[in-house]
């Protein structure tokens, strides 16, 4: 199973536009990123810098954030949020033209947090329609829902794979989009207390993309409770042939935080 980087948490010693480069001397050939602009329209030259990063690096972007509005804020997201479909819709057609440009075919929409005030069942709506879209924007990509763990994410109401797959579902129904699939974030599953090992076999073949960091902490493997060989072992039974995204913060420099995967 391929891994690739997350530079939006690893390598976050250096500028963005230099961290493809720092992962491909790392012996990576794959990167993923949160949405790196600070806007859901970003001014394209600014997209042509960070494309041109990635392709002077001869590394390949395999995920991608779709805008989640300001992270640093506490905002998770804003696919469910009735006021920002304006938003959603820019940074989905952004994330589209990237992955045109970059061959990226795993796009990920963050849930956002409940909203005090609006009804969660239009949240729950505006979400359905939204990825819809999204889906109808990226022909043949997969879009992904993200369960985060509700306790760094107490807003946040999609906690459990089970939870996410029961919103592809919802799509399907509506919309008849199949591309539209689990977001196994191993990290937010295990502080949540999902059982990672059952989602697993319950969901195989509904997982689009996976991601990877040890709990408690967040950092690499080797540092919490996670099981990584077993976790292996069982996506590789299931079926899973997409990229595991190492999305930790490294305990150290992010170049010396690969040990673990000599033994994994
Ligand atoms: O916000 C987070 O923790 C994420 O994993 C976003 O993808």
């Amino acid at each position: 199973m391929p891994y690739d980087v997350n530079l939006s948490l690893l390598f976050t010693e250096l500028p963005l536009l230099e961290r493809p480069l720092a992962a491909a001397d790392a012996g990576f050939d794959a990167v993923e990123f949160w949405w790196p602009f600070g806007t859901p329209r970003p001014d394209p030259r600014d997209v042509d810098l960070f494309v041109g990063a990635l392709s002077f690096a001869g590394v390949r972007l395999v995920a991608l954030n779709i805008y989640a509005g300001d992270l640093a804020a506490g905002e998770r997201g804003v696919l469910s949020h009735p006021d920002r479909a304006g938003d959603f819709r820019a940074g989905a057609e952004a994330a589209a033209a990237i992955g045109r440009a970059t061959g990226c075919r795993v796009f990920n929409a963050l849930y956002g947090n409940r909203l005090p005030g609006v009804d969660p069942a239009v949240q729950d709506v505006t979400a359905v329609r939204n990825l819809a879209e999204a889906a109808r924007l990226m022909p043949g990509a997969t879009v992904v829902v993200e369960p985060l763990n509700a306790l760094e994410n107490p807003d946040y109401p999609i906690r459990t794979a089970a939870r996410a797959i029961a919103v592809c579902d919802r799509v399907r129904e509506v919309s008849g989009h199949t591309g539209v699939k689990l977001l196994l974030d191993v990290y937010h599953l295990l502080t949540g207390g999902d059982d990672v090992p059952a989602a697993i076999d319950a969901y195989a073949g509904r997982i689009g993309h996976v991601q990877l960091a040890d709990a408690p902490g967040r950092h690499q493997p080797g540092t919490g409770r996670l099981d990584v060989d077993d976790l292996l072992r069982r996506l590789d039974r299931a079926g899973y042939r997409g990229h595991i995204g190492l999305e930790y913060r490294p305990l150290g420099p992010s170049a010396e935080s690969f040990g673990w995967m000599r033994g994994a």
